[in-house]
């Protein structure tokens, strides 16, 4: 019998990198492995390399709370993630892998007035947009998690919250090795334990990296998709991005009795908990306020996450806690991505998700293979070009967004 690691090994081929491709992607997370799966099955580009520097699906994609849903306010951030809940909704049969996609509804809650008065305009701005979405007051949110206190005698009571039916969680390592395998089927090569270490330029424009392990790698086009780590490739290549890393912490539970059936948010009392397959409760919080590229825990924010949770969840005021960890998390001025054409030509980025790019991942990776198929920005990416901090059309997503950045 196969071990375990044996066993990968089979799901895709690990070959040694040629030394020029068509296209290669820096950063073999979610979204770099998408953008390689769809450049090979909707515009029939496959030669390319994906270049890891750790393990597929390593980063942020191993690390993340796993929360997907599009109810975001502003047209064009609703817009690009609804198209990846679309996405979403067919993964596991596209990719042939079960990415257990598992649309249990996601509530965000609010505690004041201002916080139903906009979840009540957040509300009605999805259904403009066509994404399912309900106002619910708290008597309803009770009859949804008969487990949380919603009575009055919290310091924050729950006043109501926004209701989306349709969003979810999903297994992040199930997305990463389906997309991993899917490309590796199309012909793409996956280059594991291979860090870049320079962005190669020639009059203006990129025709290459320099890598630490296989040394130079050529490409006609090169797309970074490397998180918390965006900033540092783009000083490679001479340009600076309006991005902060931050740590983000998350931590799980002993596994417990299935308990709760939907994912709940509190950007007020400051976290979220869903509770995963395995039976562990899945918490997170905020970035840490400083910046960093630390991917760890710390007793601060156990502390104040907890304090949060069993606030909104008595109940689980005895969960022994299991596991804690951090990622590095790209965070933009106004809490949207960059996808996005740079100041050298052939050289393209899609970061900037923060705290909230995994919800992203099929419609980023199927927005940004078009964008480097034809060198151009798609539709869907056109509002997201890093030149928008120059212009000053920012998209001021803080408010939709999961957690304070
Ligand atoms: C604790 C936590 C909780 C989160 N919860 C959620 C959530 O519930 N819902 C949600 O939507 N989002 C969530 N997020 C955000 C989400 O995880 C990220 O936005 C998303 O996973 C980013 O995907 P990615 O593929 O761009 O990045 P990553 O998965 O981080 O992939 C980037 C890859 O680039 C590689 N790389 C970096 N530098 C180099 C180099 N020089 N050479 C080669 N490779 C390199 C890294 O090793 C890494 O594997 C959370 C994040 C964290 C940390
Ligand atoms: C880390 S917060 C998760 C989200 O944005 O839904």
């Amino acid at each position: 019998a196969l071990s375990y690691h044996e066993n990968w090994q089979r799901a895709w081929r690990n070959p040694k990198p040629k030394k020029k491709y068509d296209v290669v992607i820096v950063g073999g997370g979610g979204h770099g492995l998408a953008t390689a799966y769809y450049l090979a099955k909707e515009h029939k580009i496959t030669n390319i390399a994906v270049i890891e520097k750790g393990y597929l699906g390593g980063g942020n994609t191993a690390r993340n709370t796993t929360i997907v849903r599009s109810n975001y306010l502003w047209d064009e951030a609703a817009h690009l993630y609804e198209h990846a809940m679309k996405l979403w909704e067919g993964l596991s049969q596209d990719l042939n892998y079960n990415v257990m996609f598992s649309q249990r509804g996601v509530l965000n809650l609010g505690h004041t007035l201002q916080d139903m008065r906009d979840i009540e305009r957040r509300v009605n701005a999805n259904r403009l947009n066509g994404i399912d979405g309900e106002v619910l007051d708290a008597k309803q949110v009770s009859e949804i998690v008969p487990i949380m206190d919603c009575s009055d005698n919290t310091r924050y009571p729950v006043m109501g919250a926004s209701w989306q039916p349709r969003a979810g969680v999903a297994r992040h390592d199930a997305v990463a090795w389906g997309f991993a395998r899917a490309a590796d089927q199309l012909g793409v090569d996956l280059i594991q334990q291979c860090e870049v270490i320079d962005i190669l330029t020639e009059d203006g424009a990129a025709i290459g990296v320099e890598t630490k392990q296989h040394g130079t790698i050529h490409a006609d086009r090169i797309g970074c998709v490397v998180a918390g780590n965006s900033s540092v490739l783009a000083k490679m290549a001479g340009f600076k991005l309006p991005l902060e890393s931050h740590p983000l912490q998350a931590l799980v539970s002993e596994p417990i009795k299935p308990i709760l059936d939907t994912v709940v948010m509190s950007n007020h009392v400051h976290g979220y908990v869903s509770q995963s397959d395995k039976g562990d409760l899945v918490i997170g919080a905020g970035i840490d306020g400083y910046t960093g590229y630390g991917q760890r825990g710390s007793y601060p924010t156990i502390e104040h996450t907890i304090q949060a949770i069993v606030e909104l969840f008595p109940i689980f005021s005895r969960v022994r806690m299991n596991r804690q960890w951090g990622g590095i998390v790209d965070t933009c001025p106004d809490a949207c991505p960059i996808i996005s054409d740079t100041p050298v030509e052939n050289l393209f980025f899609n970061c900037g998700w923060g705290t909230g790019g995994f919800k992203a991942t099929p419609g980023s990776g199927n927005v940004f293979a078009a964008t480097l198929a034809k060198g151009e920005a798609h539709e869907l990416a056109k509002p997201f070009s890093m030149f928008r901090f120059h212009d000053g059309s920012l998209i001021d997503e803080h408010g939709a967004a999961g957690v304070a950045h």
